[in-house]
């Protein structure tokens, strides 16, 4: 039993429910012109309604939390209205920030109470498999406070001197053993209370929510990933989420 005699989730037999928060603010900048990247078709569907399903498609996921472009929320709420989404899913679209970090931030401000297991996804992750969502909440659940999905490289990485001009040779300052390094995906898992401690306290700007974890010396763990949780950043990654989508509709037989 716990301290206040009453009986714990564990002695309850249920399991603690799991949120997914999705950023979906940013421009796309590097996908070029035209609509904020979440609102892009892959397939006549838009990229966030594609990673909404994604991470509904598991079965402990009961609430969606989508964080919309700062003047899109309207629009991004009817168009999850318009698709079927799980009826088992529950959806909340809330305006996001200026920052990746801090439309996630918004996301976490928004949860009910009683979540105790946050995914943080990328809308810009629309084809991850849910075996991966699912390995990663297992994660969590078996104890972890901070889990990502990641992968093996395949190129040889360089860390170098930043041209000042762009364009001008860098010189090379180390050449990392690649067997030691992942390239790291959504979703990241948290116990809920490690990373909206992690949210209220770091304040440099950093490109992924289990490194805010890291710098406060919480411990965090790799599963592995998938290359079909890549992320559509620029143009080629359209043709490439387009393929992978034709691809599953063969397998499936449509
Ligand atoms: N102010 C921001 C910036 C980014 N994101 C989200 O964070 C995820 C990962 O960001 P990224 O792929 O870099 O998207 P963009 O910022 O849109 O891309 P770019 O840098 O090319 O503009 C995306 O789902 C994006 O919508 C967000 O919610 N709020
Ligand atoms: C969170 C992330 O997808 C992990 O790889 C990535 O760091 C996001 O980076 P971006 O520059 O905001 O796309």
């Amino acid at each position: 039993m716990s301290d206040d005699s009453r009986p714990s989730r564990t002695e309850r037999g249920t399991e603690p429910r799991t949120a997914a928060v999705i950023p979906a603010a940013g421009r796309g900048v590097r996908l070029g012109p035209g609509a904020p990247k979440a609102l892009r078709a892959l397939n006549g569907t838009p990229m966030l309604v594609h990673a909404v399903r994604a991470l509904a498609a598991s079965r402990a996921v009961s609430l969606v939390v989508v964080v919309a472009p700062a003047d899109g929320a309207a629009e991004v709420k009817s168009l999850l209205d318009a698709h079927a989404l799980p009826d088992r899913t529950d959806f909340l679209v809330v305006p996001g920030g200026d920052s990746r970090q801090e439309s996630v931030r918004l996301g976490l401000d928004a949860l009910p109470p009683d979540y105790d297991i946050v995914l943080v996804h990328d809308a810009a992750r629309p084809l991850v498999p849910v075996d991966t969502v699912d390995a990663v909440i297992q994660a969590v659940r078996d104890g972890a406070r901070a889990v990502v999905p990641a992968l093996p490289l395949a190129d040889t990485v360089k860390e170098v001197e930043p041209a000042r001009v762009s364009g001008d040779p860098e010189p090379v300052l180390a050449t990392p053993e690649r067997a030691r390094l992942r390239a790291v995906q959504t979703p990241q898992g948290f116990d809920r209370a490690t990373l909206v401690h992690a949210h209220e306290t770091v304040t440099d700007n950093v490109t992924d929510d289990a490194s805010m974890v890291e710098q406060l010396g919480g411990p965090v763990v790799v599963v592995p990933g998938h290359e079909e949780a890549f992320k559509v950043t620029r143009p080629l990654d359209l043709v490439l989420a387009e393929a992978v989508l034709a691809r599953r509709r063969l397998n499936d037989g449509f």
